[in-house]
């Protein structure tokens, strides 16, 4: 049994179709990525599973049952636009927002601490949000959303706007509540975060479903177009082999384009009859590569 399923669902606004028969299914310890781009309808898709609104058709299944409000305490959410109060302090807010999911005060108060202390800001306990600069709210904002440990947790960018430093604290922190069981539903515009946490996802484009699979699965179906290639001198004649359409040159060799996987072989053979090689490599498409091609090809 999956942690959470969609079968079909749909919403519509007035005459705007936002989510156009979505389904997806995350298990326990995953992360799911919903990818699409902007308007593509990855925030009305998580907002529908937080039951913050109602789909108009289809289902929405936790642990095998349909919405509860008792689901609210075993679900997460940080929200694109953040939303904490700017004027209340760090551990009122925070705490208050964990006892609403169900945690003790004392149990609240405790987990508040912990993730205080494990992003290294214990002393923005006694700070009201206001007073922290953007990116130090979005990591409270992260806390609020996991200070009850949901089973259920929703992420919507939940990396824009932080350093680098901070990019990886965060990203740690999700793969551990991954490995500790939690299901994470994750969107996000950067595609080389999404290839390093996400099992499976589903890119959507103008309320619809275009890719969904897994993330090796997917790769596989979409030719390997480029060739990097390691030479110790020049090789001539690349740009006349059938199936090579672009050829461009690097400080050590080449960076090819091919439209027939045929062309790689025949620009090795090229290569060692030349040159000394010491690099050959037919690129699997990366995540970027195939969203473009996907919301490309549908935009057409
Ligand atoms: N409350 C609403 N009333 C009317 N239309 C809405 C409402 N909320 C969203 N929409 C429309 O539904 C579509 C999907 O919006 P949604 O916010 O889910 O996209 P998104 O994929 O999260 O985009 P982004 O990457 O820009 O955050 C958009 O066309 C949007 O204009």
């Amino acid at each position: 049994m999956q942690r959470l399923q969609l079968e079909d669902v749909v919403k519509i606004y007035a005459d705007k179709t936002a989510v156009n028969q979505i389904s997806l299914g995350v298990d326990e310890g995953e992360i799911y990525g919903l990818l699409g781009a902007n308007g593509a309808g990855k925030t009305t898709t998580m907002r529908m599973v937080l039951g913050l609104i109602y789909p108009d058709e289809g289902k929405i299944i936790y642990n095998g049952k349909p919405y509860s409000k008792e689901l609210r305490q075993i679900m997460g959410y940080l929200p694109e636009e953040r939303g904490l109060y700017p004027k209340v302090k760090v551990s009122d807010q925070i705490s208050y927002l964990a006892q609403l999911r169900g945690m003790s005060a004392k149990d609240a108060d405790k987990s508040l601490r912990y993730w205080l202390e494990r992003f290294e800001v214990p002393e923005y306990y006694n700070k009201k949000i206001e007073e922290l600069s953007k990116g130090n709210q979005q990591k409270m904002g992260f806390i609020a959303a996991v200070v009850h440990r949901p089973q259920i947790l929703i992420l919507d960018e939940a990396f824009s706007g932080l350093d680098p430093v901070n990019v990886e604290l965060l990203k740690s922190t999700v793969k551990e509540l991954r490995d500790s069981g939690t299901s994470i539903l994750f969107s996000t515009h950067r595609m080389e975060h999404v290839e390093e946490l996400c099992k499976n996802i589903t890119i959507l484009h103008r309320s619809n479903t275009v890719v969904q699979g897994s993330l090796k699965e997917i790769k596989s179906r979409y030719p390997r177009e480029d060739v990097t290639l390691g030479t110790s001198g020049e090789v001539n004649g690349l740009e006349q082999i059938a199936g090579v359409s672009k050829v461009d040159r690097l400080e050590d060799g080449y960076l090819i384009r091919i439209e027939a996987a045929s062309a790689a072989q025949q620009i090795l053979q090229l290569a060692m009859a030349q040159s000394t090689v010491h690099r050959f490599e037919v690129k699997e498409p990366t995540l970027n590569q195939i969203f473009i091609k996907a919301v490309g090809e549908s935009n057409e």
